[in-house]
């Protein structure tokens, strides 16, 4: 039995759920991968906070991450403390200082990802992050093993835990939105400050890592246009089930030729299609492809263990390339010159809704499908261009509210 000695840095719902793991799976570990781990140091920012973990001995707690990142024996850094940063100073300092490194942090990943892995391949060391999109579910190494060999043409994600168990609390359990944040944080699902998972950040921050996977291509998170859930209504979700729809907050990225389409936000989804019985903190991403074909992948999307049990799985991944000498390959290593695009430009049918009244635009549009309620009306859309929605929108007055939603997979591309 090899022996390998980590740090970690973090001990909230994923650190500590990485130590529960560490303790609760140990023979299997041993026996797998015939490895050892000896959690040496693990850095915190309150050295005082009560843990529902526990540690074999508690000096190993420490406020100091230097302690961690600079003591010659740990060999893999894991990195769960979150913050964008911070950590990046400290994952640099860490591959400096020849350490392999895992992480969940797809903030920094999304906007650092690809240089920090440079980084790591010139310094000989695994730069590893399978846990960054969808917790729990081994989407990367899917991407980056098993259709490695497969020409990808569209990945559709609903890789936000906090938002999905948002979206199935309101729509099958009419909880409030509020109500349903304040679980999803008990819960652990949310982020520290969960704008992230609400405003569509954070599936943006996702899609990047897995086009980078799926396509070659990472995605500027910046320059994506990006919807949250946080100003759905209850019109627009009571709306779309009339017409035989789920709403969901979506990543897809579509591949045409050189060009990536993409698009973050709410979307109807239509009921039997597989992704809109994915719900609570579950995840999902369907894969299109050439020689599989449809796939689609689910599982937990985030929490203590499903997440901690991605960071594992690249730990054992780690430690097997350092026993073999064998550091410093990219997790992912294809690259693609395409160009991003906005889905939203392309013609689409949408879910009109306008508040403050229950009559029907005088419009001439063809609609598919209305329905009003107390002081709503909702239409569906055939399939429009972008400047036929606009200047529909246009029409209305400015004091009236209207808003719209794209229906899934119609855009004509
Ligand atoms: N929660 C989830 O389900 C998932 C989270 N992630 C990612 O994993 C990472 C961790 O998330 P999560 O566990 O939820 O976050 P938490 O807020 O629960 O935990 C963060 C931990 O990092 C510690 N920490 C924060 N800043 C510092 C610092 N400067 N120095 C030392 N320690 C620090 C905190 O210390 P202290 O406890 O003392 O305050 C805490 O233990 C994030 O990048 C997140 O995006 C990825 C997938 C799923
Ligand atoms: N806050 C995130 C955690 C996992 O990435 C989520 O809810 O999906």
């Amino acid at each position: 039995m090899q022996t390998i000695t980590i740090g970690l840095l973090g001990l909230g719902t994923v650190g500590g759920g990485v130590v529960k793991l560490l303790q609760e799976h140990a023979a299997k570990i041993e026996q797998t991968t015939n490895v050892h781990f000896i959690l040496k140091r693990v850095a915190v920012a309150h050295l005082d906070k009560p843990r529902n973990v526990s540690l074999p001995d508690k000096t190993i707690l420490t406020d100091q991450i230097d302690e961690v990142l600079n003591d010659p024996e740990i060999q893999i850094i894991v990195e769960t403390m979150g913050t964008v940063n911070r950590a990046r100073q400290a994952i640099t300092q860490a591959i400096y200082n020849h350490k392999s490194v895992i992480t969940a942090n797809k903030d920094l990943l999304a906007i650092d990802g690809p240089r920090l892995a440079q980084l790591a391949k010139s310094r000989h060391v695994d730069f590893l992050y399978e846990a960054s999109v969808a917790g729990g579910i081994p989407i990367l190494r899917v991407l980056s093993s098993s259709l490695v060999t497969d020409q990808i043409s569209q990945v559709t994600g609903i890789i936000n835990g906090t938002a999905n168990y948002i979206l199935s609390a309101m729509t099958s359990e009419n909880v409030s939105y509020d109500k349903a944040l304040m679980n999803a944080q008990k819960k652990g699902y949310a982020e520290a400050n969960p704008t992230n998972d609400v405003k569509g950040i954070d599936t943006a921050n996702k899609l990047s890592i897995l086009s980078q996977f799926a396509f070659g291509k990472a995605l500027d998170p910046n320059k994506l246009g990006i919807h949250g859930i946080e100003n759905l209504t209850a019109a627009q979700l009571a709306s779309a089930n009339h017409f035989g729809y789920t709403i969901k907050l979506l990543a897809i990225a579509k591949r045409l030729n050189n060009k990536l389409y993409t698009f973050v936000g709410p979307t109807l989804i239509e009921h039997n299609d597989q992704l809109a019985q994915v719900n609570g903190v579950q995840n999902a991403v369907a894969v299109k492809s050439n020689a599989l074909g449809s796939s689609v992948y689910t599982g937990p999307g985030a929490g203590a263990k499903p997440t901690a049990n991605s960071i594992l799985s690249d730990l054992a991944a780690a430690a097997t390339d350092i026993l073999d000498y064998d550091c410093g390959s990219e997790f992912n290593n294809y690259h693609n010159e395409l160009t991003p695009c906005s889905l939203t430009t392309i013609p689409q049918s949408f879910l009109i809704t306008t508040y403050g009244t229950s009559v029907k635009p005088t419009n001439a549009i063809n609609w598919q499908g209305e329905t009003n309620g107390n002081n709503y009306w909702s239409g569906l859309t055939p399939v429009i261009s972008r400047q036929e929605l606009e200047s529909f929108l246009k029409s209305f007055p400015r004091s009236s509210a209207v808003s719209y939603l794209p229906v899934y997979n119609t855009a004509k591309l």
